[in-house]
């Protein structure tokens, strides 16, 4: 079999496309505001990304931009200034934080109403309990995927490789809500491949640059690749070993122009949704 290749990038500008239509109905611009303190290379591509389709959609988007050695109570002070302020309506500050800082108390700092990441304690709990909430980007881009790709979870073994809180464990819980029988396997899984090898949706999200060979996927499984990896040689790379995979998969997405377009599509989707619980 030779995998189905699911465009990340045709999906995410439908996605854009249709936002860009909801807010023309709107009468206002909805704000986003992006904080990014220093200057993490793996951040950089992503703010000069998000900020073209921010604009292009009609969003009011902006990134502020602090120093390397801005002070925890520094960072708090502009959270709450953009909490306070009634023409933002998604805060993302940018991860990782240097290590003056301490990320959790950052984001548990932000308005759950404006949590367009979804990794506040409110909303985080919210998820894990079926209630509405923003949910974090990348597993409900993912989701998005799935959906285009005709791969419905219901009913289906899911397996999802990775356990963090920023994808692994919302990603479970979103493929839970929609009736998958979910599996989250990690670093200390014994016989990760046979796990995975079980899985007709196989969801990677580790940050390993090709950890998953072809011989971990079943013939004719989903396969989404959340990894990112810049390698020395300066290729990008997912968590997967897309060609071996793809001979394997039913369908496959591939890095770069799979998961990452519809991480900014999504994190545009909770801005607007947060816009409109917030203002109508
Ligand atoms: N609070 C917070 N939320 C985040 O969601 C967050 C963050 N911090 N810090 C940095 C990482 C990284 N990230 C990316 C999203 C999309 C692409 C993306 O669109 N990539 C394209 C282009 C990649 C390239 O050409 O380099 C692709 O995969 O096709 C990349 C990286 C979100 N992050």
């Amino acid at each position: 079999m030779t995998a189905r290749i699911i465009d990340g990038k045709a999906v995410a500008a439908a996605l854009r496309a249709t936002l860009a239509q909801r807010i023309g109905g709107l009468g206002y611009a909805p704000g986003l505001r992006v904080v990014r303190v220093g200057d993490d290379p793996a951040s950089g591509v992503y703010v000069r990304n998000k900020d073209r389709a921010a604009q292009q959609a009609g969003f009011n988007s902006a990134t502020i931009q602090l120093p390397e050695d801005t002070s925890e109570a520094a960072l708090l002070a502009v959270v709450a200034e953009l909490n306070a302020d009634p023409a933002v309506d998604g805060i993302l500050v940018q991860l990782p934080l240097p290590p003056q800082i301490r990320a959790d108390a950052v984001i548990q700092a932000i308005d759950p109403a404006k949590d367009v990441d979804g990794f506040h304690a409110t909303n985080a709990g919210r998820l894990a309990i079926g209630q509405p909430g923003l949910v974090p980007c990348t597993p409900k881009g993912v989701m998005h995927l799935l959906a285009a790709a005709g791969a419905s979870p219901r009913g289906a073994r899911a397996v999802v490789l990775g356990r963090s809180n920023i994808v692994g464990k919302p990603m479970a819980a979103l493929l839970l809500a929609a009736d998958a029988t979910v599996t989250v396997v990690h670093s200390r899984t014994q016989n990760l491949a046979a796990e995975c090898r079980r899985a007709e949706i196989l969801v990677a999200a580790v940050g390993r640059p090709e950890m998953v060979r072809g011989d971990w996927v079943a013939e004719g499984a989903t396969v989404i690749d959340v990894g990112i990896n810049r390698l020395p040689d300066g290729r990008l790379v997912g968590d997967v070993a897309f060609a071996e995979a793809a001979r394997h998969a039913g369908a496959i997405t591939p890095v770069p122009g799979g998961v990452g377009p519809m991480t900014i599509a999504c994190l545009l989707e909770n801005t607007l949704d947060a816009a409109v619980a917030r203002r109508g």
